[in-house]
């Protein structure tokens, strides 16, 4: 990634941008389509690029501080024609905050925005023939809520939020954070919302919603788990919740004011709670991902182990 850059450095390199000997060719300009790890770093004079495995070139700008919009957008220009000339697929340029005079500047060249996070905004250009085949940023948001059934009181925890336009029974729940898993949310929620604590078991239904106004106008992902209960003395949060109380399941499935996806996950933790949970339940098994290290959550109904072996099945 491209370094920071010092004051010294800096005048020095604003000095080459002025010399216009500046948007050399890349030292290896078609490299990296061999994947990520072996990109080498292409150098275009003072705007680094690094090239990904999909042929587009990668900008961060660093300390630029000192850098015009001026100068900023004719650089900027003569390398776009540069990659351009190379056949390079798209040109990334990540901007930090306290650049974002120079996102006027890459504007005016065609880039727009691509995302932004607190600290920084990506800015895309895309150069390969017909229109952009770039996949876009994030599409939705995951909210998870935990429904807390015990099993030897047939009670279930509900809550009416605070700010909403009518008091609803639902589960509680909140917006799951980045890196978090779907389970771990739930917990989280429910903890910070009644005090109470639980246990994982599964995942019981998902709700897709699109232009959904909480999410500012992108897709909802509503995510409810089966969770046990490992302590039952509520503790409302008097700043998200109006009312909480544990509710018998059969009141709760037919209850008016509840909310559609409420009941229907009531009546399947009825379901389950008189057939068996195996009818209703997601569970989760962890597996290594093929990225070295990581790994994921795989959510599905059981499997028997005959299965999961290929042995002993005809
Ligand atoms: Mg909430």
């Amino acid at each position: 990634m491209l370094p920071l850059r010092s004051g010294g450095h800096l005048r020095a390199l604003l000095a080459r941008v002025r010399g216009a000997e500046l948007w050399a060719a890349p030292r290896r300009a078609s490299g990296g389509l061999s994947g990520a790890q072996d990109s080498p770093t292409a150098e275009a004079g003072w705007l680094r690029g690094e090239v990904d495995r999909f042929g587009g070139v990668s900008v961060r700008l660093g300390a630029l501080d000192c850098l015009d919009a001026a100068t900023f957008q004719r650089g900027l220009h003569a390398a776009v024609q540069q990659w351009r000339a190379e056949g390079r697929a798209a040109v990334w340029l990540h901007v930090p905050i306290l650049q974002s005079r120079l996102i006027a500047a890459a504007a005016a060249l065609g880039f727009g925005f691509h995302h932004a996070e607190a600290g920084a905004a990506t800015l895309a250009l895309w150069l390969g023939p017909g229109p952009s085949r770039l996949p876009g940023y994030a599409t939705h948001q995951v909210g998870v809520a935990g429904a807390v059934f015990d099993e030897s009181t047939r009670k279930i925890l509900v809550v009416q939020d605070r700010n909403k336009l009518k008091n609803m029974w639902k589960f509680p729940g909140g917006l799951s954070e980045p890196g978090e898993d779907i389970g771990d949310t739930a917990v989280r929620e429910v903890f910070e919302e009644t005090g109470i604590q639980s246990e994982f078991m599964s995942l019981l239904s998902i709700r897709q919603q699109h232009s959904h106004p909480g999410a500012f106008g992108k897709s909802d992902m509503y995510i409810i788990c089966r969770l046990k209960p490992r302590s039952f003395s509520i503790a409302l949060c008097p700043h998200e919740c109006l009312r909480c109380e544990w509710m018998d399941l059969a009141q709760l499935a037919t209850a008016a004011n509840t909310t559609p996806v409420t009941s229907r996950a009531a009546q399947l933790l009825l379901y389950g709670h008189r057939e068996g949970f195996e009818k209703i339940d997601l569970t989760m098994e962890q597996f290594p991902a093929v990225y070295t290290g990581l790994f994921y959550k795989l959510y599905h109904r059981e499997l028997p182990d005959s299965y999961k072996t290929m042995t002993g099945v005809d």
